[in-house]
């Protein structure tokens, strides 16, 4: 996020389906906030506002099989503009740490390469839905398709698996060549997290580049 009043900081946790997000953020929290002189705000998308969180409800619904690729694509685009204006910015005026699960580098994987509508498509919805705002620092996990989707299925039921999570092996390497392409277009922000390593790991690596792009934020 690149504007003078926004004085606290943006990072979003990326990578495809099953690659410890999730518990990536749990365990960071904690270690985060053992150091962190400003407030931690966790949030996520699709959701991070009521409003935003009854359109997650739709697009992950798994009876929703009609949902088409560009009615999803602004739906998620949609779901950020209200989770921007009402979470995010708001967080950040007043200089907290924002740590999110998924911004746009999600939309341009899933919709624009898993989806094939294209990276120009994509990026024209999701600049007007954002102004052209970017996160100060992604953390992308690094795990194949193959392995994040052996996770999800080894480790949740089908009826806890969303309508991403069961599309077919060829969707995800499509969103995982995504994600590829985007790590080349932005490698300063993007930092990328061995993700096939242990939990603890992953977190103490987080913490450490965390801290080393905003020193400030710690004591
Ligand atoms: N470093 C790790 N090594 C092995 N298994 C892990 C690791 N991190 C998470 N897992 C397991 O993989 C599964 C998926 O993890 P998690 O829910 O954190 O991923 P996620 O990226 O948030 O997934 P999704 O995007 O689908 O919500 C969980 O069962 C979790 O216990
Ligand atoms: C923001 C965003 C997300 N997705 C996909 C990625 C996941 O499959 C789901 C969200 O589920 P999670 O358990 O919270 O990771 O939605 C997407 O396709 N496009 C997006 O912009």
């Amino acid at each position: 996020m690149d504007s003078e009043q926004l004085l606290g900081k943006f990072i979003t946790v990326e990578g495809p389906d099953g690659a410890g997000k999730t518990t990536l953020i749990n365990g960071l929290t904690a270690k985060l906030e053992a150091s962190l002189k400003v407030p931690l705000v966790l949030t996520r998308e699709p959701g991070g506002d009521p409003i935003a969180e009854q359109i997650r409800r739709i697009i992950l619904d798994p009876a929703n099989t009609a949902l088409d690729p560009r009615a999803e694509a602004l739906l998620y685009a949609a779901s950020r503009r209200q989770h921007l204006i009402h979470t995010v910015l708001p967080a950040l005026t007043a200089g907290h740490l924002v740590l999110c699960d998924r911004f746009v580098d999600s939309s341009i994987a899933y919709q624009g390469y898993g989806r094939e509508i294209g990276e120009a498509g994509i990026l024209a919805i999701n600049e007007f839905a954002t102004d052209g705002r970017q996160p100060d620092l992604t953390l992308y996990l690094d795990i194949t398709a193959e392995e994040g989707i052996r996770r999800i299925q080894a480790n949740r039921s089908e009826a806890d698996q969303n309508r991403l999570d069961v599309e077919t092996i060829d969707f995800h390497q499509r969103v995982h060549q995504g994600y590829q392409v985007l790590r080349e277009q932005y490698p300063d922000r993007i930092q990328v997290i061995d993700a096939t390593q242990s939990p603890e790991a992953m977190q103490d690596e987080a913490l450490r580049i965390v801290q080393s792009h905003f020193p400030q934020f710690f004591a």
